[in-house]
């Protein structure tokens, strides 16, 4: 096997929320490696810390222990102006919600985070981003003419065209009907393996787990397995199997 370089390292990274009696430990120790040009989702039951992880690798929350980093720079050790710079040169995001300015075309929402970074959109890129993602004719709609599924896209086209080291996406698909998902996640394969970005993807859906190279399962704030090359089927079995351990707690 090659050697993987790794793209951001969570070295155990603890949070916990609330103090005494509402404490709550979201996670719990958790070391992860994430490899550049792999496509990695994080599954696990609701409340298990996919979130937070989530948010702790990229720098939008602060962890009370542990370490996060992205590529070697380690996140906690970054001030505020390096950090704004981190977020904006090397992370993209995708939200469940897609978080478009609604005020703003496709077109604009697409290039917004290339303008307010002060940099160029390589024309090809955009033309090739819009091309996968189909949405040639829609590039002068608001947000509010598009479906959610076209939204999404929008989202995705977005965080892509800036070459971000990595892309974080919370439950991407959570909101679209199962087509529209399938054509997001479809999206989000090509640009692995066409352009090799680094994409990490919280979702609870294993049909969408089965558009990954490898699966991390997390429970009660801890990495509690993991499966390289899913299929929806194995990840339906695995979870079925989390789901009758649980039960049998
Ligand atoms: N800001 C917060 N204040 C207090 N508790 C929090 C906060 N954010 C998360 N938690 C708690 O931390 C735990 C982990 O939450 P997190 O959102 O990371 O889980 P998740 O696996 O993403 O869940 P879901 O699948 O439901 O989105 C939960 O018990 C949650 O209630």
């Amino acid at each position: 096997m090659s050697e993987r370089t790794i793209a951001a390292e969570a070295d155990g990274l603890t949070m916990a929320y609330g103090e005494g009696d509402a404490r709550v430990l979201a996670l719990d120790g958790v070391s992860l490696d994430l490899y550049e040009g792999e496509f990695t989702a994080v599954m696990g039951p609701s409340g298990s810390g996919k979130s937070t992880l989530m948010h702790c690798l990229a720098a939008l929350e602060t962890p009370t222990d542990g370490k996060a980093y992205i590529g070697d720079a380690e996140v906690s050790g970054l001030d505020d102006k390096r950090l704004t710079a981190l977020r904006r040169d090397r992370i993209g995001f995708i939200f469940q919600s897609f978080n478009l300015v609604p005020t703003l075309t496709a077109r604009e929402n697409i290039l917004l985070p290339a303008s307010i970074a002060g940099r160029k959109v390589d024309q090809e890129l955009f033309d090739d981003a819009i091309h996968a993602v189909g949405l040639e004719s829609r590039l002068g709609h608001r947000p509010s003419q598009l479906s959610g599924g076209q939204q999404q896209r929008v989202a995705c086209a977005r965080a892509l065209v800036t070459q971000p080291d990595i892309i974080f996406a919370d439950e991407p698909t959570g909101n679209l009907d199962s087509r529209s998902g399938e054509e997001v996640l479809s999206f989000l394969r090509r640009s692995v393996d066409r352009l090799g970005q680094t994409i990490v993807m919280v979702t609870h859906d294993a049909l969408a787990a089965g558009f990954t190279d490898r699966v991390v399962f997390l429970a009660d704030g801890r990495v509690v397995d993991e499966m390289r090359d899913p299929t929806s089927e194995r990840v339906l079995d695995r979870m079925k199997q989390f789901e009758s351990r649980a039960g049998r707690r």
